[in-house]
């Protein structure tokens, strides 16, 4: 389809699946800014996107003409490794629901959102689209990666047997306002924001990390992950997911050292070598973005400053809600 056709109509209905979530609620903002007018979205409380009937329902009610699916079971190495039959199963259930009630209620576009960790464990770096399925995963989220594939799959099947302008977007590790700062099943930089606030605010001397800190990890802030998906489906139409990242890496313990200087802790930092590290290095290749023409824009520092600020004044509801 060329760029006039891709185009989205702000007065369209829009349903961002996940809306209060981290990515979702980015895209939900995003759409706002630009003006949609007719955006859906329920809490999980109201539909549970594992029930095939009610998703069915919700679609044939609705009818929406654009759908971003950035409902998902998500966590951290440790949760994405302690609750693999989660993982897999609901994320299963979550898009293939979607995806099916999607087609039949003549849902025209639909941006599926994966995760770099479809990748092999030992993908040459940085990560191309064209590596997908030439090695094994990484053990500590195979369960995830395997549902992340079937949902690659499932968009590609349907542009071949339906000829849909469906599309997938592969993130690089997220942050941001809206992050999930669990102690045990968040990502990486939400926990490490929580637990050197946490320190400097109690005088704590040191902090123990999971890992080694020797793991390279890449991060772009969800502000622009919600400006590449809209992007994407304005530009871009083809079977091959497309990578979303900034291009650049860090080990675990200069992040560590990002976060510290961001909320003012000067105490030691030791590592738990008991947990896993995960994959040694995902950075992904962005030549491919680059080239439909979008660039990240929030550099590390300004991002992590900034959601330092947005945890520190949303801490009393995140703690009220569990
Ligand atoms: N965060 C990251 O670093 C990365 C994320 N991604 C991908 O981006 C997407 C969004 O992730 P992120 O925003 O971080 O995740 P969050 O955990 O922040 O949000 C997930 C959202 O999914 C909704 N959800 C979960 N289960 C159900 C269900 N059964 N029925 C209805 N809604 C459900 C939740 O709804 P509710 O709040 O109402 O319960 C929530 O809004 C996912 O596909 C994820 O794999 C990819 C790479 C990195
Ligand atoms: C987005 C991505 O997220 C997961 O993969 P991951 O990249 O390994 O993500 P992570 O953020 O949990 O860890 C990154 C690194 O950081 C180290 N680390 C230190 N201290 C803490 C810590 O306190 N918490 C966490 N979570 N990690 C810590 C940790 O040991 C590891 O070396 C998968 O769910 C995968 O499925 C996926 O898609």
């Amino acid at each position: 389809m060329s760029d006039a056709a891709l185009a989205l109509d702000i007065d369209a209905p829009f349903y961002v699946a996940g809306h209060r979530g981290l990515v979702g609620g980015a895209i939900w903002r995003a759409l706002e800014g630009r003006g949609h007018s007719n955006l859906l979205g329920l809490p999980s409380s109201e539909l549970d996107l594992k029930e095939r009937d009610d998703v069915f329902d919700f679609f044939a009610t609705h009818r929406p003409t654009y759908v971003v699916l950035a409902a998902a079971k998500v966590g951290g190495i440790l949760a994405n490794s302690t609750y693999p039959v989660d993982f897999l199963s609901d994320n299963l259930r979550i898009q293939t629901n979607v995806m099916d009630a999607a087609l039949l209620h003549g849902t025209e576009r639909l941006l599926f959102l994966g995760s770099s960790c479809i990748y092999p464990k030992f993908a040459a770096q940085p990560i191309r689209e064209d590596s997908l399925l030439t090695g094994h995963l990484e053990p500590t989220n195979d369960a995830y990666a395997i549902a992340k594939i079937a949902g690659i799959l499932q968009v590609q099947a349907v542009r071949r047997q339906y000829g849909k302008p469906w599309i997938s977007a592969m993130p690089t590790n997220l942050y941001g306002p809206g992050d999930n700062f669990s102690t045990t099943g968040s990502h990486v930089l939400p926990a490490l924001i929580r637990r050197y606030d946490e320190a400097r605010a109690s005088g704590a001397e040191s902090v123990t990390n999971w890992g080694t800190g020797k793991p390279r990890r890449e991060f772009l802030h969800v502000d622009d992950m919600a400006a590449a998906c809209l992007y994407l489906m304005e530009h871009y139409d083809g079977p091959e997911q497309v990578n979303v990242g900034t291009g650049r890496d860090a080990t675990i313990r200069e992040i560590a050292q990002l976060v510290a200087e961001a909320v003012g802790f000067e105490g030691q930092t030791s590592w738990d070598t008991s947990k896993p590290d995960g994959t040694p290095q995902k950075l992904l290749d962005v030549t491919k973005l680059h080239e439909i023409g979008w660039d990240a824009r929030i550099g590390l520092r300004e991002g992590i400053a900034s959601t330092v600020e947005w945890y520190r004044e949303n801490v009393d509801s995140l703690r009220e809600a569990g």
